[in-house]
């Protein structure tokens, strides 16, 4: 049987956004060197909304790009052999710049790993910090977000959905428990 219980509704993401709005402004005493880099999909719809709320925080425009980060991952067989084949979008250099890598769920820490290779394939930034709306637990790598929109401690036969307006009509986050 599949058990589904909501942890996180709209206002409940909101709010979380928010607060890492003012914590990555506060932790970079301002945004001037920021570059937000969503990683696909829910990621990228979620440094937008960062972005928008620091803009309404701090008057200040902060970047925002994307990234796939398919080719870069380590259960894949054809390793990649040209970064430009990389469906990513990188509006300005990250060259020296605190980048600050977002997505929803950061799990076993893979995906992350392979973000800063792709990452790192595009220029040496100074500093990479990392935004999550959830972290689960049950790292494989030494990986620890700077920024949480909540701790949620799962099992590994537990699974989070996040669903974000943009591409699934409705905000919310689910846990799923299949017994
Ligand atoms: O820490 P990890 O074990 O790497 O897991 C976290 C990743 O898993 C999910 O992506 P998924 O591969 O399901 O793709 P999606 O975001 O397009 O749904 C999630 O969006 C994270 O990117
Ligand atoms: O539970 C999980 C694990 C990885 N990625 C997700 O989106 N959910």
């Amino acid at each position: 049987m599949l058990d589904v219980k909501e942890i996180m509704d709209e206002k409940a993401i909101g709010r979380a956004l928010t607060r890492l709005a003012h914590e990555v402004i506060e932790r970079n005493e301002g945004v001037d060197e920021v570059v937000l880099v969503g990683i696909k999909t829910r990621g990228i719809y979620l440094a937008n909304r960062l972005a928008m709320r620091i803009k309404a925080i701090e008057n200040k425009e902060v970047a925002v790009g994307e990234l796939d980060i398919t080719l870069y991952r380590d259960d894949l067989k054809q390793k990649k052999n040209d970064a430009d084949q990389i469906d990513s979008i990188l509006p300005i250099s990250i060259e020296s710049k605190t980048v600050i890598l977002v997505d929803d769920v950061l799990y076993t820490g893979r995906t992350i790993r392979a973000a800063m290779d792709a990452l790192m394939d595009r220029g040496r930034p100074q500093r990479i910090q990392l935004a999550v709306l959830i972290d689960r637990g049950h790292r494989e790598l030494p990986i620890r977000p700077d920024y949480i929109g909540k701790n949620v401690p799962t099992s590994r036969e537990e699974e989070i959905a996040v669903q974000l307006s943009e591409v699934d009509g409705t905000d919310t986050v689910m846990i799923q428990s299949k017994s």
